[in-house]
């Protein structure tokens, strides 16, 4: 097992350092000419067919209102959900740092430091309860920077 670098980045919480990069951060993505208020609000509602609950959880007031809707099984999740869940969390997460100034300078900044989404009860999107997690929130954060120094670099040509 790697031991974590020690310019390591950890994000999480709202209070936090480097909250701009969890999917709560209030930065808002346009998919289809629709406006959802944070990544956590499309990601949640896209786990669903149903476009009256999608309505629903994009009308949550707070991410984690979003999220609470996206966690019931009394609305049937799409069959393929577990194929196309990373694909969906990657196009949101670039869409909101292609979107928004703020968080795409901070996240260009980080350089070539490893990203780690701290979430002690998800071993999947985070590093988990005892930081061995997937952690591929964090990973699609390094592939998006990759994306948009090239986009930076693109402009300077
Ligand atoms: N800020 C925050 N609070 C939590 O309680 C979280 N679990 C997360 N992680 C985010 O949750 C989303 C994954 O939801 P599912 O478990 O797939 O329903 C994803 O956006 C994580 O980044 N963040």
């Amino acid at each position: 097992m790697t031991p974590p670098s020690p310019d390591t980045i950890y994000f999480y919480a709202q209070t936090d350092p480097y909250a701009e990069f969890s999917n709560f951060a209030p930065y808002g993505v346009c998919f289809e000419d629709i406006w959802w208020p944070t990544v956590e609000h499309y990601f949640q509602a896209m786990k669903f067919h149903d476009a009256a609950y999608r309505t629903r959880i994009r009308r949550c007031q707070k991410p984690k209102d979003a999220k609470a809707l996206g966690m019931t099984r009394k609305v049937p999740l799409r069959a393929d959900w577990e194929e196309v869940k990373d694909d969906i969390m990657y196009a949101a997460v670039l869409c909101k740092f292609r979107t928004h100034g703020a968080p795409r300078q901070l996240l260009l900044g980080t350089g070539d430091a490893p990203l780690v989404e701290n979430a002690p009860m998800d071993a999947y999107w985070g590093c988990g309860p005892d930081g061995l997690g997937l952690n591929k929130l964090g990973r699609i954060l390094m592939r998006v920077r990759g994306e948009l120094a090239e986009d930076a670099a693109a402009l300077k040509r």
